[in-house]
């Protein structure tokens, strides 16, 4: 099961909590941080891709002695506590470690949340020390989070699609996301992006991502633009086509234009990607905003070698990513994550 969902694409690894055993880590070989614990075993002989670590609390813990009363609420307490020791940059062996002492802790009380121990109440073998997080908080180990701010579920399920496919090069950042619709000054799409990604960053007070799509006809010198959710509400499929008529230009192109900045008051970098297409009568799946009117050009799906003479509805979204407006964008915006990552996480935390 645990190298199941590790094949499915979990980044980091899978844990299995075993009660009064303690936890199981399975990961990838070659994704190990070093294993510092008396409190693990390494076992890699159980295949060639992965390797199992088991997880016991630590040793000196003074709850072993009390019985065990009443075992709600421990895998959450585990599972809060793991979340709290990572975050404060503790290795994923000993904060798991640490994280099966306070689920014991939790065992040894009655009640779920009445049952979670206090920082204060914490045995020194659970507590942080300076030391240890200095230590773990080296430049190369670290990783920043990364805010999506968008109300559209079908841009989140793309990018999340794409990073997903990523795999190999990652970057040390995570994303989340944030359903804000935020709003959008009149102006070119590149103010509107840097705009719009500033009162994001203000709004949150964190790294922020946003991103603008616009709909660009060339018969019209780039209308609708970054009007073009305005134009598709008010007038529909048809309504975009029937504007064309009487050119005999039906080109037009995607773009998405990626706003990040890694915090309040700081600098925003922008990231684009442009695909050019023809705007048709409607086919396909009506899921996502104007993807049924768009028909990439010949050449953009010889780029990506995928079918043509498709839209962008018609696509498998796979396919749609290879050669998509936001698949480019992102694209650039993963390369400079990835080149510029010790400069953004200074950033960051600044
Ligand atoms: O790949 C796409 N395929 C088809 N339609 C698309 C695509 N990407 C955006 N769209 C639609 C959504 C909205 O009608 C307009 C862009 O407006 P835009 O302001 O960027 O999006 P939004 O307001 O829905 O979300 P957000 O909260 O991120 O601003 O084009
Ligand atoms: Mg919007």
């Amino acid at each position: 099961m645990a190298r199941a969902l590790l094949e499915k694409g979990v980044r980091t690894a899978v844990i299995v909590t075993l009660g009064e055993r303690g936890a199981m880590i399975v990961r990838r070989k070659g994704d190990d941080e070093t294993v510092e614990q008396s409190t693990t075993d390494v076992n890699d002989d159980d295949d060639s891709n992965h390797e199992t670590i088991m997880i016991s609390e630590p040793a000196d813990l003074p709850h072993q002695a009390l019985p065990v009363v009443d075992a709600v609420g421990a895998g959450d307490a585990f599972c809060g506590a793991l979340a709290a020791y990572l975050s404060r940059g503790v290795k994923l062996e000993q904060a798991s470690s640490m994280a099966c002492g306070v689920a014991s802790m939790s065992v040894r009380k009655r009640g779920a949340q009445e049952s979670y121990p206090l920082a204060q109440d914490l045995p020194e073998c659970l507590q942080l020390d300076n030391k240890q997080q200095s230590s773990d908080g080296e430049e190369s180990e670290r990783r920043g989070t990364i805010t999506f701010v968008t109300g559209n579920k079908n841009k989140l399920l793309e990018v999340q699609r794409l990073i997903s496919s990523d795999q190999g090069k990652s970057v040390p950042f995570d994303l989340t996301n944030a359903k804000l619709d935020l709003p959008e000054l009149q102006g070119s799409p590149e103010e509107i992006a840097r705009e719009k990604c500033k009162t994001a960053a203000n709004l949150l007070q964190s790294a922020v991502m946003t991103e603008d799509t616009s709909l660009c006809f060339h018969a019209l010198n780039g209308l609708p633009g970054a009007y073009i959710k305005w134009f598709l509400d008010g007038l529909g499929h048809d309504g975009l086509n029937k504007m064309l008529q009487g050119f005999d230009d039906n080109r037009a192109y995607a773009q998405t234009i990626i706003a990040f900045s890694p915090g309040p008051g700081k600098e925003v970098h922008l990231f684009d990607g442009r695909t050019e297409g023809r705007i048709v009568p409607p086919r396909g799946s009506l899921d996502f905003g104007w993807d049924p009117i768009f028909e990439p050009l010949e050449e953009e799906c010889e780029s990506g070698d995928i079918d043509k003479g498709n839209t962008y509805a018609e696509m498998t979204k796979d396919d749609k990513n290879k050669i998509s407006h936001r698949s480019k964008s992102f694209e650039k915006f993963r390369h400079f994550l990835a080149t510029s990552s010790g400069e953004i996480l200074k950033g960051m935390n600044a």
